[in-house]
């Protein structure tokens, strides 16, 4: 029976509700593991939830970044292993490293809570495979440091855009990422809070179903 951790850092708050959305809605076994407590080699995918870890002193992700738990992701990561960054983890798995660019404070300069819609540009991910390929999402944001930046977009896959306006000033609208391999994808956007349509508000979708359905069916297989 395949497992997913969720990691839980010292100020992440969205660890309950990927708990909720796997065991009660995908229905996945789930372990909710203590940072410091993390090992590699165990888990067939793992999820690292958003909040504020360590406060978002320094940068937000700068100090869950360089914990010992980071250092065991790197290493399943590189073994293959899907690894999930949302929100706070995806800030996390940039600075770690893991995924290229930057998250900077928004533009303009304050935090945004709420629903937005997003084009699924790459459906060649163990997230995104049931997906169609250039498919429209409706997800929410709530985040201060969220505006993705990189040199040159040629060293990214975009797989997210924001679609119909860019909320927090990102390079080329970049919403979400995966690494080269496709395993490792971060975003901003919350898929956790809008896998069921009683959580969303009208005029929008229950966007992030699929990419829970395509995690669980990734573990079974390739991609
Ligand atoms: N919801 C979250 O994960 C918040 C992300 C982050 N700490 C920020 O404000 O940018």
């Amino acid at each position: 029976m395949p497992r997913i951790a969720v990691i839980r850092f010292p100020g992440t708050n969205g660890d309950l509700d990927v708990v909720h959305v796997l065991r009660n809605v995908v229905k996945v076994d789930t372990e909710l593991i203590w940072y410091d407590d993390y090992k590699h080699g165990i888990y067939d995918a793992v999820v690292i939830p958003g909040g504020f870890s360590y406060g978002d002193w320094l940068r937000a992700g700068a100090i869950a970044a360089r914990s010992r738990a980071m250092g065991e992701v790197v290493m399943d990561a590189e073994d293959g292993v899907p690894v999930l960054g949302i929100c706070n983890g995806f800030q996390i798995l940039v600075e770690t490293g893991l995924l290229p660019g930057a998250l900077l404070p928004n533009d303009p300069p304050r935090f945004i809570a709420r629903w937005i819609w997003v084009r699924i540009n790459d459906v060649k991910t163990p997230f995104t495979k049931l997906y169609e390929p250039g498919e429209v999402i409706s997800m929410p944001i709530a985040h201060g440091e969220g505006r993705y930046f990189i040199d040159s977009i040629d060293e990214t896959r975009a797989v997210f855009t924001y679609f119909g306006e860019n909320p927090n000033g990102s390079v080329a609208s970049i919403a979400g990422i995966a690494n080269y391999d496709g395993n490792v994808l971060g975003l901003m956007p919350h898929p956790e809070r809008s896998a069921e349509s009683v959580l969303v508000p009208r005029r929008f979708i229950a966007g992030g179903l699929k990419l829970w359905l395509s995690l669980k069916e990734s573990l079974r297989g390739g991609w």
